[in-house]
């Protein structure tokens, strides 16, 4: 008998473009949100379109109430929450990086609340996907919680983050490739749930990104194009496996094992993406696909070694040696590297020196 079932959550609206930012208040008269929203956002994306996006709904005849956020934490949650309860917000939009948008849709989870992403930088896969990610303990991974109703990604604005947060984005996605290789393994000697349509769209949207490297440059909006259409592409990945598996595999351990070790040190998407050229050697030796993950990161400025991450050898080796330990998914890395195949593989792929 026939038992499978599946509920696959997207977001209604997806706008994406030039000056789109001026749209945010018809999105949510097409989505038909009533009452007054919750803006949470941090320092610098208040100033670049929290604020002008305030002044619209105000125009609007609608009082937004306002939050800003620091860091990503569960308090940082709580405060959004407390927010939300006090303002008697009806729906909340999240305006920022990945962390702004991580927590306004944690909160939004836990209040049962619709949420709207506003992305200010193409820095992450997370502006659309179906999971949230905010430090919990010694937990850097991200968790189930609901998409966004509707994102809306003006490519004007995008384009003039600083072009290291563009390079982020695209790393993030380059690293589909061994997230992939990843999933893929666990589904061969694991037998783990597994999505062929989720793989191949991930895949699929590393090559597109790659085919296109030309076309991302610094200064040029067409690369927020690219880039925001690949992160979408990317966290719709997500959404269908219901599970972050398309886009995170071993090299998203070893980014998560960095975050603990040394904070803060480089970007998310810029660790993910050093993290796959050592994973692509592991899967597939000096043979292997590794060098075009590094030269496809290099074309687009993206950092190759741990110099460039700005983190040191040992940190590298301590992270390689038991990020396996951190989250319940099969890798590459199976039940974890020893400290002379750690140092073998970050040497030959020049990751270090
Ligand atoms: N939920 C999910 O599915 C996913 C979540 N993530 C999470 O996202 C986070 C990484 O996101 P990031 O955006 O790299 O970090 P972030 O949110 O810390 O942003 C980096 C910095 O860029 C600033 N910024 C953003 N837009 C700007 C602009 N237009 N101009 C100037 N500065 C701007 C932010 O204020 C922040 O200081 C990590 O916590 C990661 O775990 C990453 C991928 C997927
Ligand atoms: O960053 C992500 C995908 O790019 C989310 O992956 P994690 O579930 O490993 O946090
Ligand atoms: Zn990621």
């Amino acid at each position: 008998m026939f038992e499978k079932s599946t509920w696959i959550r997207l977001p209604r609206n997806v706008v994406v473009g030039h000056g789109v930012i001026d749209r945010v208040v018809d999105v949510v008269d097409d989505l038909h949100l009533q009452g007054r929203p919750l803006f949470v956002t941090s320092p610098t994306p208040k100033d670049v379109a929290a604020d002008p996006i305030a002044a619209d709904f105000e125009a609007a005849g609608i009082d937004p109430a306002v939050v800003t956020v620091e860091t990503a934490s569960f308090e940082a949650v709580e405060d959004v929450i407390e927010a939300a309860e006090a303002a008697e917000a009806a729906y909340l939009i999240g305006i920022g990086g990945g962390k702004a948008i991580d927590i306004a849709k944690m909160a939004s989870h836990h209040l049962e609340m619709g949420f709207l992403s506003v992305p200010t930088a193409a820095s992450h896969d997370g502006v659309i996907s179906n999971r949230g990610s905010v430090p919990d303990g010694d937990t850097r991974h991200s968790v189930a919680a609901k998409p966004p109703l509707a994102v809306v990604a003006d490519t004007e604005v995008l384009s003039q983050a600083p072009w290291e947060l563009t390079t982020a984005g695209c790393a993030d996605i380059i690293s589909n490739y061994t997230a992939v290789m990843d999933w893929r393994l666990a589904k061969r000697l694991k037998d783990v749930e597994y999505s062929e349509y989720a793989a191949a769209l991930s895949e699929m949207t590393a090559e597109i990104l790659v085919d296109n490297a030309d076309l991302i440059r610094p200064g040029l909006e067409e690369s927020a194009w690219v880039v925001s259409k690949a992160l979408m592409s990317s966290g719709v990945a997500m959404s269908i496996a219901d599970s972050s598996r398309p886009a995170s595999g071993a090299e998203h351990l070893f980014s998560h094992q960095l975050d603990r070790l040394a904070p803060d040190a480089a970007l998310h998407g810029h660790q993910v993406g050093v993290g796959s050229i050592m994973t692509a050697y592991l899967h597939g030796g000096e043979d292997g696909i590794w060098r075009d993950i590094r030269d496809a990161l290099s074309s687009i400025d993206a950092p190759t070694t741990a110099v460039e991450l700005g983190i040191d050898d040992e940190t590298v080796i301590e992270a390689l040696t038991t990020c396996h330990e951190i989250r319940d998914r099969y890798t590459i890395l199976g039940d974890g590297m020893n400290e002379r195949a750690a140092l073998e593989v970050a040497t030959k792929t020049g990751v270090i020196d």
